[in-house]
């Protein structure tokens, strides 16, 4: 099995070209030993580019657990930027991924810019956020956010009865300035920490206390590196043209055997 292997600010994807529908078998068992990073080649997720008729490509993503699970913004990011190293180049991408279509541009300097889907609401629950930027994201404003205990206090909240069924995802976020913010996440269906995580990243942006009725442009600083989000505010509290930009990085391409090892 032939794989490429992408990196968008520390989140870290197992790409396979699927146009000849030669991966479509993949098992969700498969799918959980290929993102292992001990028995496997390592990734907090696994996409296909598969082709759709009337789209430049279909993103299918699947968790490092190995099941199908919903938006992946740095994955889409990284997605569009495998396109263009398979010699797919377009001005403007346009994609079909689970939560709808979505656009992409790349930049000279090579930042990848995403469309989101819009934002209809964000939800007040006991103080902290709760919105879908095309994963289900929990958002925490907390203070000295690299200090925190991630893993435990993110599995808490996802484990929690009001989430355990069907997850989400939980971003802890500082406030640094006006325009700034700090984001650590805790990621369903990797079940840790991330160095970073798209969507989540978008919905902090989107939750931060700072952001205004209008256009606005949010930095954001992750372990794993740097995005910014740009979005509109409408003056009834929807959020629309969103776009998550950043890095997408191809790191390696490689082949693996066809059966996992008998001990795996
Ligand atoms: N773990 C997420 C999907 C991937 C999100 C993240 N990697 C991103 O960049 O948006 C979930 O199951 O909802």
């Amino acid at each position: 099995m032939n794989f490429f292997k992408y990196q968008g600010t520390g989140n870290d994807f197992i790409i396979l070209d699927n146009r000849n529908w030669s991966y479509t078998a993949l098992t969700t068992d498969r799918i959980k030993f290929l993102c292992d990073r001990r028995f496997g080649i390592g990734a907090d997720g696994l996409m296909l580019l598969n082709p759709h008729t009337g789209y430049d490509f279909e993103m299918k993503y699947y968790n490092s657990d190995g099941r199908e699970s919903t938006m992946c913004g740095n994955g889409g990011r990284c997605l569009v930027k495998f396109a263009y190293d398979l010699g797919i180049k377009k001005a403007q991408y346009n994609f079909i991924a689970i939560d709808g279509p979505h656009l992409a541009e790349i930049d000279a300097d090579g930042t990848v810019n995403l469309k989101m889907k819009d934002v209809l609401k964000i939800d007040d629950f006991h103080g902290d956020l709760l919105l879908d930027t095309g994963s289900p994201h929990y958002v925490k404003m907390v203070t000295d956010v690299m200090e925190l205990d991630v893993f435990h206090k993110g599995m808490e909240i996802r484990y929690s009865s009001d989430f355990a069924k069907d997850g989400v995802n939980v971003n802890f976020v500082e406030q640094r300035r006006p325009d700034e913010i700090v984001v650590r996440t805790y990621e369903r269906g990797v079940e840790d920490e991330t160095l970073s995580c798209g969507t989540g990243v978008t919905a902090s942006a989107l939750a931060s206390y700072h952001n205004e009725v209008g256009k606005n442009y949010v930095k954001v600083i992750t372990k794993g590196g740097k995005l910014t989000v740009r979005f509109n505010r409408t003056a009834d509290d929807t959020y629309e043209d969103v776009w998550l930009c950043g890095p997408a990085i191809r790191v390696f391409q490689g082949s693996i055997d066809n059966q996992p090892p008998a001990n795996s």
